[in-house]
């Protein structure tokens, strides 16, 4: 039987660690960490994610505005208001809740961000870091959420097979990179990928993050195998209703070492990773204001 790796529980112990840095910061530097939530237009799954964020915020003591603009806003307008965002001291992290609406350029929205303040680790400066491992910069959320599991169960990765399904900006590419960086052997697929149940039946760690419902079949899994579901796919019931389910199989993987399920697996320990970014960007800005010591 496969461990099925909760991430609900171990968001629940991210946040409670971000919970105890917010109120060290509080009383030690009189520093109140602070997130800035933007939502562009009336997506339903975005307008429920940025509740999520904000209600998580709270229960961990980050103070947390949002800014709710028209669908019509123009690209100057929600530039403006990251400019304002960047340049108020009391901010220490914006989000620009994605998708954004056609009209608007989504790289010149999150490259216009001050990177120091990108708690979502989308602009250039933070991809950069990552991508050469430089370090010190602010890593995507659904990403580092998914090493944080791994880092839960595997205690070696170097020489691991790793196969990330989809590459996204948001997950795939940081997910790759993460996983090289602790000297997985990586492979990334996409749509155009010849063979790919060969290659994710190679694979001693298989991330799918494809957003193609239960695509992952049982015999696309190595026995022993790790897998990590970032799939979030709405479908219809003959019912009429409607269900949430990943991109793999998970009731086809009995032989996975570990499987995350969805929900509750990675969703969790996205809005876990972007509080625990936010304290980590709050304490950053606090740490360049003490006056340094002669
Ligand atoms: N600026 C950003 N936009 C988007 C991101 C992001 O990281 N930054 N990621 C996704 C959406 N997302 C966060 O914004 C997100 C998606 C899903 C969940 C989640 O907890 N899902 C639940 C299941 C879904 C449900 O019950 O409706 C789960 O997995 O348990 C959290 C965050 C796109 N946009």
């Amino acid at each position: 039987m496969a461990q099925i790796l909760q991430g609900d529980l171990v968001a629940r112990e991210v946040l409670d660690s971000v919970s105890q840095r917010v109120s060290r910061l509080s009383d030690t530097n009189g520093v109140d960490a602070c997130l800035a939530v933007v939502l562009v237009g009336h997506d339903p799954a975005s307008e429920i994610y940025v509740r999520r964020k904000q209600k998580a915020a709270r229960s961990v003591g980050i103070r947390s505005l949002e800014y709710r603009l028209d669908e019509e806003t123009s690209q100057q307008g929600l530039l403006d208001l990251v400019h304002k965002l960047n340049a108020d001291p009391a901010v220490h992290g914006i989000l620009v809740q994605l998708p954004l609406p056609s009209h608007i350029a989504g790289d010149v929205i999150l490259g216009a961000i001050a990177p120091q303040k990108d708690v979502d680790g989308f602009h250039p400066v933070n991809v950069g870091r990552l991508s050469t491992g430089a370090g010190g910069g602010l890593v995507p959320c659904t990403p580092l959420g998914c090493v944080m599991l791994l880092e839960r169960v595997i205690d070696d990765f170097r020489g691991l097979k790793a196969v990330v399904i989809g590459k996204s900006n948001i997950v795939g590419k940081p997910a790759a990179l993460l996983l090289l960086d602790r000297e997985c052997t990586v492979t990334v697929t996409h749509i155009h990928t010849r063979g790919l149940p060969d290659i994710a039946r190679s694979a001693d760690i298989i991330i799918a993050a494809a957003g193609s419902p239960r695509l992952v079949r049982g015999d696309w899994v190595k026995p022993g195998a790790v897998v990590i579901d970032v799939g979030i796919n709405r479908i219809a019931l003959e019912d009429g209703t409607s269900a949430i389910v990943g991109d793999v199989a998970l009731d086809e993987c009995d032989h996975a070492a570990v499987i995350t399920p969805v929900p509750k697996g990675v969703g969790p320990m996205t809005i876990a990773c972007l509080l625990k970014n936010t304290v980590h960007a709050a304490e950053a800005m606090a740490r360049a204001r003490e006056p340094a010591v002669q």
